[in-house]
């Protein structure tokens, strides 16, 4: 039996910093482009006991981790070992993979005691905007994916979210693979909840933080306006392996807890992508430290509480108008809601001594805006700094040359590496594929 599922990148459009607040909103928008993870049975032979699991993700170098698993006591979930007999590199630990399977076992465990989790053979796919690295050839197994023929950790990410994807698309696979449809289907509006509390758990816990988790719900449920979930829900899980951590997890996964409710929210009616429009990303290739950004913004706000609620207010008035008008599709409008954001984001800079929106980024975004037509305008998206741009734009032939001719031009000039993305925003989350389909 074979499973796939898949889940989109992000580009975070308007909210970043206030969405770690529960007050304000983020307008997110998923990618075409999809971590993809396919899960398949191994056959073994009549008396063998195997309890493994193998994942590979074969566009890398040095990226098989094996897995052993067993039930631990006192309903502490189940334990995952990495097995020696995968990469021979040390440094071959994947912590969001490994992560990822003791939450989604634990979980499976938990819905049904009595199952033996049979071995299986997990792949994962990522496709090829995920990272800047040029490749020419492409997996002989999987012919739509590059052989980026380096290892994960050398490889140069474009921004899009991979490691929310990845988890996602590889927790909705084990569930969909060993539960029946009654238990988790993803087609249904409880499927996706469970997914999501069982992601959202899964990777704050592989990052060791708790962010807004805008990521994993745009993995989840796709374009959105989002709100976010009160940290305090995940601090009553405990560690794994600890006792009765397999009975919590599950009360996580199914919102059972009466004491402890996920208040998430998630509007998908709130924002779309204009008819005829199309939302693109351009990479800068240049890499920006978001961790120590989030920790300056969110300091120079605590000191500065007046200030900084008024500007979040202003903000979150302003993307909230920009959510209206991309509903309504009205381009002038459309271009004064952008200009008006990024007014205040360089207020919001300025004022912290961040480079949410560096110099250099204004200069790109207001020639792209000026020079091409088709252009209704841009922003620096989630965090900001140096490393992408996202546009809003017409959806044609045209408009993409021109951009395309623009970051030419830009590159040679500043020398700089501007490139626009294949990936374009989309509306759908993570869902379940053809698992045949991916071998043509
Ligand atoms: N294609 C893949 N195959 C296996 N593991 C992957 C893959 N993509 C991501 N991962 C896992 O996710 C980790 C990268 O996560 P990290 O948090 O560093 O990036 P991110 O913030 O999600 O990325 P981005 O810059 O795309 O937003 C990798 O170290 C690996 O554990
Ligand atoms: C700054 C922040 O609001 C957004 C970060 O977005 P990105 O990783 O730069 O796309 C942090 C968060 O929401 O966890």
């Amino acid at each position: 039996m074979s499973t796939a599922v898949s889940a989109p990148g992000k580009v975070f459009l308007a909210g970043g910093y206030l969405v770690l607040d529960r007050a304000y909103t983020a307008l997110v928008f998923a990618l075409s482009a999809r971590v993809h993870v396919l899960v398949h049975d191994i056959d073994t032979s009549s008396g063998v006991d195997l309890a493994e699991i193998v994942v590979q993700s074969p566009q890398f170098r040095d990226a098989t981790w094996n897995y052993g698993y067993h039930l631990a006591e006192d309903q502490g979930g189940v334990a995952v070992i990495q097995l020696q007999g995968g990469s021979p590199a040390a440094s071959s630990k994947n912590s969001f993979v490994e992560t990822a399977l003791l939450y989604a076992l634990t979980y499976i465990s938990s819905v049904l005691p009595k199952t033996t989790i049979k071995p299986s053979k997990v792949t994962i796919l990522a496709d090829n905007d995920y990272y800047s690295n040029t490749s020419s050839s492409t997996l002989p197994s999987y012919p739509r994916f590059s052989d980026f023929a380096v290892r994960l950790q050398d490889a140069h990410k474009t921004g899009l979210g991979s490691s929310a994807a990845l988890v996602t698309a590889f927790t909705g696979a084990i569930l969909s693979h060993y539960l029946p449809t009654s238990i988790f289907s993803l087609d249904t509006e409880e499927g996706r909840s469970k997914l999501h509390n069982l992601a959202q758990v899964a990777h704050c816990a592989a990052q060791g933080k708790v962010g807004s988790g805008f990521d994993i719900a745009t993995a989840v449920y796709g374009t959105c306006v989002y709100r976010r979930f009160s940290p305090s829900i995940l601090s009553s899980l405990g560690e794994p392996g600890s006792q009765g951590f397999s009975t919590r997890v599950r009360n996580i996964v199914d919102d059972t807890d009466p004491s402890v409710k996920w208040d998430t929210e998630i509007s998908k009616n709130g924002v779309t992508i204009p008819e005829g429009m199309a939302l693109v990303m351009c990479d800068v290739d240049c890499g920006s430290q978001t961790v120590s950004m989030v920790k300056k913004v969110l300091e120079w706000r605590k000191a500065n509480s007046e200030d900084a609620k008024q500007l979040w207010d202003e903000l979150q008035i302003s993307n909230e108008i920009l959510a209206d008008n991309l509903r309504k599709g009205c381009m002038l409008e459309l271009e004064e809601a952008f200009v008006a954001i990024r007014a205040l984001i360089r207020d919001m800079s300025e004022a912290s001594g961040v480079p949410i929106e560096p110099k250099e980024q204004t200069e790109l975004l207001d020639a792209v805006t000026r020079d091409v037509e088709g252009v209704a305008g841009g922003v620096v998206p989630g965090a900001g700094g140096y490393d992408a741009i996202v546009l809003l734009v017409k959806d044609d032939e045209k408009t993409m040359g021109e951009i395309n001719a623009f970051c030419k031009k830009w590159s040679e000039e500043k020398k700089g590496n501007v490139k626009l993305l294949n990936a374009k925003g989309e509306l759908e989350g993570a869902r379940k594929e053809d698992a045949v389909a991916y071998s043509k």
